[in-house]
């Protein structure tokens, strides 16, 4: 049910949408649809002259109805397999402008956070906000032991005003799913949900401070990417006290080049960088905008902001990696096959039909010399043929496509010769070769261990079941007349039960000497490379039966 103060703020975005000309939004969504007669008895509204293209009047209207609709539509503007191209690059323009609080009330929401005094924990802290965005505020402050931070601080009432505007946007989805044609297929109602999760996410700065900390210890000592440190002791779920960073904002490419950096080797490392995160931690900063990087004088990034990150599935890492591989092999068929396997789209989709619409979107691609070939390009390409084959782009791959997006840009503003693909296949090739090599295989096995070990104790029971099925099945064959098909499947079932007995006697025995840990007489006359077989063996004929039953 819609109350006062929402219906008033509905007749708001109604007439704001009147406004910038975008008549066509309300009679779509059937929004106040009479009112629309006010606004046309204005002289005004006749007086308005040429309205700007259509992408321009979608930016002034969210720009008109406030930062978290602005926020709304840059993240919208990521979303490259549902806009077309023209709306995606104008709402990326989008910037919010919002004053900053007070300094005074800054401090005294830091102080409630805290329970005590700022001076009691700062020497010094600059009431002058350092920057001021549509959720949270950057103070500058000295600890008491001297070392320099930045107090990063949510506005007060922002979960109100995001709860409410949030419920407009609901309201308005609701609208455009039911009444608009065009509407529905741009799934307003997932888009909006989406956003609210991700915006519920930037509101804990706690969350935040963890995102950061786990980046931290990934790339601990590393020479190509700083994170600042959190200091958690002073860290709440609405304050966020880091480390304060020094470095030349990612933009200003001449300040950069005149401290001698090579920008061949930025342009590269922000590949390397990318590929790193998205394949070896499986844990990528998924907001890369200029904004939030910086260069240190030696050449290594630094990076802030760590509100929003992103994670695949060990799958999705390694159909991407396939994929972009495939891909740039100009092997279509594998890129169709891998979307099948992988679940991304439907089981029955006919491999060859898209196939040959992953040729149609990528040929052109291939136009150009490789150095200027986009992967973020390729992947909303790739995307928005999916799509029409009902692949269900997961958040995560939107997230991880932004990113590609992002990082392509830069690496390219950096050094305009970059190579992206010479720069990331080589460490694609040998990711999937430590992924799918034998090295790979035993390390993941070592991972596996102990979960198998935790299960071994059920192992009898699965047998007894094996067995018991099998028993059942034979009982069921003599109480019957023994067709030739079921003495068949009766003479599967018994060589299943002795595989399965079999596997889980080698399993268990395996398992055991495994856990007997090194050094035992057992394991060493064994030797490790017998124990690796037997069990290996022994998952596999045992897998094989339970599967067959
Ligand atoms: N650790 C830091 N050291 C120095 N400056 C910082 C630090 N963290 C943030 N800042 C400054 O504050 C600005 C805003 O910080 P941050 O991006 O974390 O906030 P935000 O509210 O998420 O802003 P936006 O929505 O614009 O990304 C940064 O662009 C940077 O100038």
């Amino acid at each position: 049910m819609i109350g006062p103060r929402q219906a008033l703020r509905l007749f708001r975005i109604n007439w704001v949408l009147l406004r910038n000309g975008l008549d066509e939004v309300i009679l779509a969504t059937h929004l106040f649809r009479p009112l629309r007669w006010l606004i046309y008895l204005t002289p005004w509204y006749w007086l308005r002259g040429e309205l700007p293209p259509y992408p321009a009047r979608v930016r002034q209207t969210l720009e008109d109805l406030g930062p978290i609709f602005v926020k709304f539509g840059q993240i919208l503007s990521t979303r490259r397999d549902l806009l077309p191209d023209d709306l995606a690059v104008e709402l990326a323009r989008l910037q919010d402008r919002v004053p900053p609080f007070g300094g005074d009330q800054a401090r005294a929401l830091i102080e409630r956070a805290w329970g005590c005094p700022i001076e009691d924990v700062l020497d010094q802290f600059d009431p002058e906000p350092l920057a001021s965005a549509s959720i949270a505020q950057v103070h500058t402050a000295r600890l008491k032991d001297g070392r320099e931070v930045v107090v990063k601080v949510l506005r007060p009432g922002i979960e109100r005003t995001i709860r409410q505007d949030l419920g407009l946007m609901f309201t308005l989805a609701q609208l455009a799913e039911r009444y608009w044609p065009d509407g529905r297929r741009l799934r307003p109602i997932e888009v909006v949900r989406e956003y609210e999760k991700t915006i519920f996410d930037e509101l804990d700065l706690q969350r935040e401070a963890a995102n950061a900390s786990h980046l931290r210890r990934n790339w601990q000592g590393s020479e190509m990417l700083y994170i600042p440190e959190v200091f958690w002791d002073w860290t709440r779920p609405n304050v966020m006290v880091m480390e304060r960073i020094y470095g030349t904002p990612v933009g200003n490419v001449e300040e950069i080049k005149a401290q001698g950096v090579s920008m061949k080797q930025l342009g590269e490392r922000g590949v390397e960088i990318f590929f790193t995160q998205v394949f070896r931690d499986n844990f990528f900063h998924a907001d890369m905008h200029p904004g939030n990087i910086f260069v240190e004088p030696s050449g290594r990034y630094i990076s802030i902001d760590f509100g929003i990150v992103g994670t695949l599935t060990t799958e999705d890492q390694r159909y991407l990696a396939e994929n972009l591989l495939a891909f740039f092999e100009r092997d279509y068929r594998r890129v169709a096959e891998l979307h099948v396997e992988s679940g991304w789209v439907p089981p029955g989709t006919r491999v060859d039909e898209f196939e040959s619409a992953i040729r149609t979107v990528s040929e052109p691609i291939f136009e150009k010399p490789l150095a200027e070939i986009s992967f973020g390009h390729f992947l909303v390409r790739l995307f928005q043929t999916a799509r029409r084959f009902d692949m269900e782009i997961q958040p995560q791959l939107v997230l991880l496509e932004k990113t590609l997006l992002n990082i392509e840009g830069l690496g390219r503003q950096l050094y305009p010769e970059l190579d992206l693909w010479s720069t990331a296949k080589p460490f694609m090739e040998r990711w999937m070769k430590e992924r799918l090599g034998v090295s790979g295989l035993a390390e993941r096995t070592k991972q596996n261990v102990l979960s198998i070990a935790d299960q071994t104790p059920e192992l009898p029971l699965m047998a007894y079941r094996i067995l018991s099925s099998y028993d059942r099945r034979l009982r069921l064959a003599e109480s019957t007349h023994v067709a030739d098909a079921e003495r068949a499947t009766q003479a599967r079932a018994s060589g299943n039960a002795i595989r399965a007995i079999g596997g889980a006697t080698v399993f268990v025995c395996g398992t055991l000497v495994l856990l007997l840990g090194p050094g035992h007489w057992l394991q060493e006359s064994a030797g490790a490379a017998l124990v690796a077989l037997c069990y290996l063996s022994g998952i596999w004929l045992f897998a094989s039966a339970a599967r067959r039953v």
